[in-house]
């Protein structure tokens, strides 16, 4: 039997998964557990299932020590996981793809329709209880039909996403690092551009690449300055690929149209120049946040801890 200590509340059918072959530490308090009580915990583990939200490096790794086999994150994204720190010391990391890929695209298109129909703005107006009327200029937005969606990493979620704007009659340009298969791009009717162009030519910009040194920012000043002034953000991927501060700026100055946010760059916390204006949509990181959706992200990372403690290839490794 195998030390597994889970790192946070996870779908209980999970955990019962793990429990029917290990020992299984499963942090279960309301709070997120704070880096003091992970560093203790993982002494002795042989598979840490983490959360996006805890920070795995070379402190935590060797907090666990040299018997450590896996570390199965329950998210795609795994910014949080110093992966050459894992391979340096023999640890297989794994993640969740595929199974969060369309709820995701369900958040980047809510967003997208909350940016370019006013959603939030028109919702705080009802709850504010000040008086309104339906009248031939009231709360305009801008339609979808006809305009053009640029997806930046056209991988699982930017796929999807690009799929849910084609049904809504949009044309897709996109922008990617790896080369997708040619009978998705025809049935997107997608047309590869670079960066450059995909902000010159686009309605809404949606952000769907991972995060890391190269996609650091970004979105910064001077793309935003590149976008059309009609035009919406939409960022469902990771907080810090934009810089928020120009973000604030740019939608303060109407630089761009509109922006919708699903992460941020210090999150919890978000930017308090984004608090103040109404052509933002501010989501508390949702994308993936349906139970079913969930409980599959968990069953996929015990299924990863399960194999790799078996001695097996896991069905979702990193690298
Ligand atoms: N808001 C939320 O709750 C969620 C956020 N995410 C975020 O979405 C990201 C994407 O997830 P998937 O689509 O499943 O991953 P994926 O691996 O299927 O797609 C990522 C795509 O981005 C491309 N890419 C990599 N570097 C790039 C760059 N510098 N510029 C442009 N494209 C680049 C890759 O070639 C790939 O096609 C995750 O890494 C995660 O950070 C994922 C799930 C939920
Ligand atoms: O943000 C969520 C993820 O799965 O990545």
């Amino acid at each position: 039997m195998s030390r597994v200590v889970v790192t946070g509340r996870i779908p209980e059918a999970a955990i019962e998964k793990l429990r029917a072959e290990h020992d299984v530490d499963a942090w279960s308090g309301p709070e997120s557990i704070g880096r003091e009580e992970l560093l203790r915990r993982v002494a002795g583990a042989d598979a840490i299932v983490s959360l996006l939200t805890e920070r795995v490096d070379a402190e935590l790794l060797d907090a666990a020590g040299p018997q450590l086999k896996v570390v199965a994150n329950v998210a795609v994204g795994y910014d949080n996981i110093d992966v050459s720190a894992c391979t340096a010391r023999g640890v297989v990391a794994t993640n969740t793809p595929g199974v969060l890929t369309d709820a995701t695209a369900d958040i980047a298109f809510g967003l997208i329709l909350m940016a370019t129909r006013r959603l939030g703005e028109g919702e705080r107006l009802i709850r504010s209880g000040e008086a309104w009327k339906w009248g031939m200029f009231f709360l305009l937005g801008s339609s979808l039909q006809g305009k053009t969606l640029g997806v930046v990493g056209m991988g699982g979620i930017g796929q999807a996403t690009a799929r849910r704007a084609k049904a809504f009659g949009m044309e897709i340009v996109y922008q990617s690092r790896s080369e997708i298969d040619p009978t998705i791009t025809a049935e997107l009717n997608a047309r590869r551009v670079d960066l450059d162009e995909l902000l010159a030519v686009s309605d809404v910009v949606s952000l769907h690449c991972p995060y890391g040194p190269a996609t650091h920012h970004l979105i910064g000043a001077e793309q935003l300055a590149a976008m059309k002034s009609s035009a919406f953000l939409v960022n469902t991927a990771r907080g810090p690929i934009v810089d928020e501060d120009a973000l604030a700026t740019a939608l303060r100055d109407r630089t761009i149209a509109g922006a919708g946010l699903d992460v941020y760059e210090q999150e919890p916390r978000v930017h308090p120049g984004l608090l103040e204006l109404d052509n933002v949509a501010l989501l508390p990181h949702l994308g993936s946040a349906t139970v079913e959706t969930r409980t599959a992200m968990a069953m996929l990372a015990a299924d990863n801890a399960l194999a790799v403690l078996s001695g097996e290839q896991p069905p979702a490794p990193i690298a």
